[in-house]
């Protein structure tokens, strides 16, 4: 299994940008746009992504709306296989399945196409975004890809906020995989 070293790991993290005090007052705001302009630390990431990534026989990749849609559609480009996008509510199109889960304050939903997979049943899915904080957009999201019947591999995340706790919330029920723990 390909490894980041410390040195690549630091060179990740020096292109993430620290916003303060976005979206409101408090919140340290991590922001990737200053990673996805900066070629050596997205090839990198794109690079270490693809390497682990091409050992899972996986046969999609979910990204989740909207960071997720970023690296997800790269990496599934990457490894020659489809891509999912896991939307908000109310922007696919086509019939969907969907879930609630729990913000700071009050509710949000996740949908995916009931289709996404082909109806392929057992389809394995790699689970994709930028950040893993409380944990609630991903456990809704890894429920809608079991609700249709895909078998949920793995959730990869570029960044951690490891005071959230959000990957225990996910690791009882999913392996996760985190590259940069902040
Ligand atoms: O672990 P959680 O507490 O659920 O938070 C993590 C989610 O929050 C951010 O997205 P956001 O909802 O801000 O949407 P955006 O990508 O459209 O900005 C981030 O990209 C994750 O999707
Ligand atoms: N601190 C943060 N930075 C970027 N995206 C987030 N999503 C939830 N918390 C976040």
């Amino acid at each position: 299994m390909s490894e980041l070293t410390q040195e690549e790991k630091q060179i990740l993290l020096n292109a993430i940008r620290d916003v303060q005090d976005f979206p409101k007052e408090g919140i340290v705001f991590k922001d990737i746009t200053t990673l996805l302009n900066d070629k050596k630390a997205f090839n990198l990431l794109m690079s270490h992504l693809e390497k682990r990534y091409k050992e899972y026989n996986l046969d999609y990749v979910a990204g989740i709306d909207s960071r997720g849609f970023i690296f997800g559609a790269a990496l599934a480009d990457r490894l020659n296989i489809g891509f999912v996008p896991v939307r908000k509510k109310g922007k696919l199109p086509s019939t969907t399945v969907c879930e609630k889960y729990e913000l700071e304050y009050g509710f949000d939903e996740v949908e995916i196409h009931l289709d996404a997979f082909h109806g392929k049943t057992n389809a394995r899915v790699l689970l994709i975004d930028d950040l893993l904080a409380t944990g609630g957009t991903a456990n809704a999201s890894a429920k809608l890809i079991k609700n249709v019947k895909a078998d949920l591999v793995e959730a990869c995340f570029l960044l951690n906020l490891t005071f959230l706790n959000g990957k225990q919330r996910v690791e009882q029920h999913t392996p996760v995989y985190t590259i940069l723990d902040v």
